[in-house]
This record gives C-alpha cells, structure tokens and sequence, in this order.
C-alpha cells in the first residue's frame, strides 16, 4: 500500500518565517489562506481588485496586486483558475520570482501541458486538495480536512518535498492523509475524475434518471427528490463504508435492482468512452479545447453554462431547496 502521510510524519514546519502569498481568493484561496492563518502561518493576498479582493480584506488580510504580492513572498500559491494563470505568470509572476522561492499550484495542469514553464532556481510543487475548496475550509474548521496529493516538480533548494508536506499540514490536510504523486498523474487523474465521474459523469446520470421519470408522467418533484437529493444519502454511506455499507443499508429489493440493472446503465460501450475522455485527456487535446474556447470568449463554455442552468431539475430543485432550511445554502 501507499505510503499515507498523517500529522505525525510532518514534524518541523518549513513556512515558519516565510511569507505565503495566496494568487486568487475563490473556492480554493479562501481556504488555503484561512486554513494557513488559523495555523499560525504568515499569508497575504494577491489577487486584482474587485469582489475576491474585498471579501480578502474583509476577512482581515493584507491585500496586494499579484505583482506585489509574489514580489513580497517566498511561497506563491497560484490559485486563479487555471485558464487565466499561464497569462498572469507571464505578467506578474514570472517576473518577481526570486532564488530559492516556492512556486505551488493546486492542480498540475499549467505546469504539466507546458502552459507555465518555470525557471531553473525555484521549488515547484503542486499540493492538491481532493475535494472542493468550501469543503476545504468547511471541514478544517470542523475539525478534520479534505485529504490531499503532492508532487514536487522541481526541487531548487533540495528541501521541496519538506516544504511541500509542511504546506499540506498547514491546510489541514495531514488530518485525514496526504498522498505522493506527480504532476503527470494529478493532472491526468483529476481532470478524468470530474469529467467522467465526479462531475459530468454524476450530472447526465442524474439529469438522465430524472427526464426518464418526468417523461414518463411522474411528478417532477419526487423525480428530483428520487434521483438528486437521495443521491447524497446514498454516497454518504459509499463514503463512510464503501459499497457493501451502502448495500447493506438499503432493502434486498434495491441491492438485487443495482445489480441486475447497473450493468444496464453503465455498460462496455460507456467504459469505451471513459477511455475516450481519458485518451483525449493523456493527448492534451481536452487542455488544448479548454485554452481555445477561452482564447475565444470561452464562447462554448457560457453557451454550455446557460443550457444547463435552464434545465427542469435546476428550476425544480431551487423550489424545492427553498422549503429546506436543514439544506446548507452557503458554500
Ligand atoms: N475549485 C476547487 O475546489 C478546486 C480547484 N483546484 C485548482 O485550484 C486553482 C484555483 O481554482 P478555483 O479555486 O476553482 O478558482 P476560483 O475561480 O474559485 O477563484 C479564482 C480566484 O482568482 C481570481 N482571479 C481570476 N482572474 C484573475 C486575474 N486575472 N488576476 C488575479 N486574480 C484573478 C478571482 O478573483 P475575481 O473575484 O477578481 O475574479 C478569484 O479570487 C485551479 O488551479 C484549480 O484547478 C484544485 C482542487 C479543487
Ligand atoms: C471535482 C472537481 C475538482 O477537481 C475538485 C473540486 O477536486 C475541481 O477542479 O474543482
Ligand atoms: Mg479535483
Ligand atoms: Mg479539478
């Protein structure tokens, strides 16, 4: 098995005495830098003005022009997203990266499609959270994180993998495990992840489930409840115990049903184009699509943005959601 790396195997703290600047206050940078604070940690804020740079300075950091803001620190976490981070590097990043400092991203995907292409005497390393970045925050203040991967790219000062674990403590993540990896293997296993499972997989299964339901003259809003909200009851129980917990919770009749009819739903022909997604993914064509479209007005994106937001299952969720106080609303 894998080596797992818990709080106990991080005994010395290599940001002590560096400054952290966190690039971007979105879903990840809030809670990095949080995360980082409560841990006694020095952060401050790079990111342009506007909505992200007031709540930063609301939530009581030191707020600076990206520019600035890497030209203050030793360890840059570049946490804007990623089509706009190959521009910003040029621009501000690269040209305020001294000896010996840290050049970090959440996900390898600049780094390892060739987008930013680092000079010889600085630390890369990628440190990636395994979950969304509100959960990020959610969970440390909790009491427990989201697990996380490392992978150093380059080790200038011969003590990257040290800062790397440190700054994987920092975020909480040596709570609940971090994982070796490398960037290769990040990237390509996180855009898979979200594009076939997590994600888009998740969505058309349940956008699917609910129209054959809905099509067939079933209320829509117990299709919604049947195939959205007890779908996180559902992976609760995967999440806790694995399949067999969530088997042996639910009734004979749905553990024969998962069997007979999964296989139905998820057959060879859709492993095929699993394989498919990932092959487009491991040739760089689906990086090379996602920096085009943004090239040109990220057009097919919001086009595929508002096609989904009027789907039926969103309108008669919000509805739904609305009489659900106990439903978290905020991120
Ligand atoms: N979202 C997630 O949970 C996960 C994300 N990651 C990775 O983390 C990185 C950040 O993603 P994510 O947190 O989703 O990003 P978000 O879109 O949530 O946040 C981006 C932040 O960057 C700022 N920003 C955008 N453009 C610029 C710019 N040109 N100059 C300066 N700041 C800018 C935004 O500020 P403004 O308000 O001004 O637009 C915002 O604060 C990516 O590499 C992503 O792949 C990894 C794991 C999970
Ligand atoms: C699943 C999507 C993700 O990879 C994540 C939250 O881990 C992302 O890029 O946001
Ligand atoms: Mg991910
Ligand atoms: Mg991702």
């Amino acid at each position: 098995m894998t080596k797992v790396y818990y709080e106990d195997a991080v005994t010395t703290n290599e940001l002590e005495g560096k400054t952290i600047a966190i690039l971007g206050y979105g879903s990840q940078g809030h809670a990095h830098a949080q995360n980082l604070r409560d841990n006694g940690n020095q952060v401050i804020i790079g990111v342009r003005k506007g909505k992200s740079a007031d709540a930063a300075s609301k939530d009581g950091f030191d707020v600076y022009p990206v520019f600035e803001a890497t030209k203050k620190a030793d360890i840059v976490m570049v946490l804007a997203p990623d089509e706009v981070q190959g521009k910003l590097y040029q621009e501000e990043i690269e040209p305020n990266l001294v000896d010996g400092n840290a050049l970090v991203f959440a996900h390898g995907f600049n780094i390892h499609f060739d987008v930013i292409v680092p000079p010889k005497n600085v630390d890369v390393f990628l440190v990636a959270p395994k979950g969304p970045g509100h959960l990020v925050r959610r969970t440390f203040v909790e009491g427990f994180a989201v697990p996380a991967l490392f992978a150093v790219y380059q080790d200038a000062t011969g003590k990257a993998r040290e800062v790397a674990l440190s700054y994987a403590k920092g975020i909480g993540a040596t709570r609940v495990g971090v994982l070796e990896t490398t960037f290769k293997e990040e990237t390509e296993t996180d855009l898979f992840g979200e594009q076939a499972v997590l994600c888009g997989g998740t969505t058309h299964l349940v956008q699917a489930g609910f129209e054959t339901l809905v099509e067939a003259g079933y209320q829509p809003e117990i299709a919604y409840f049947e195939v959205l909200h007890e779908l996180k009851l559902i992976v609760d129980l995967m999440y806790e115990g694995g399949m067999e917990k969530m088997r042996y919770s639910i009734s004979n009749t749905a553990e024969y049903g998962d069997y007979v009819s999964g296989p139905r739903i998820v057959t060879s022909e859709t492993k095929a184009h699993m394989k498919e997604v990932l092959a487009d993914i491991q040739s760089g064509k689906f990086a090379k699509d996602f920096v085009a479209d943004n090239a040109n007005g990220f057009k097919e994106f919001h086009r595929m943005r508002e096609e989904q937001k009027g789907h039926q299952i969103e309108k008669v969720g919000a509805e739904l959601r609305a009489m659900m106080p106990f439903v978290k609303k905020d991120a």
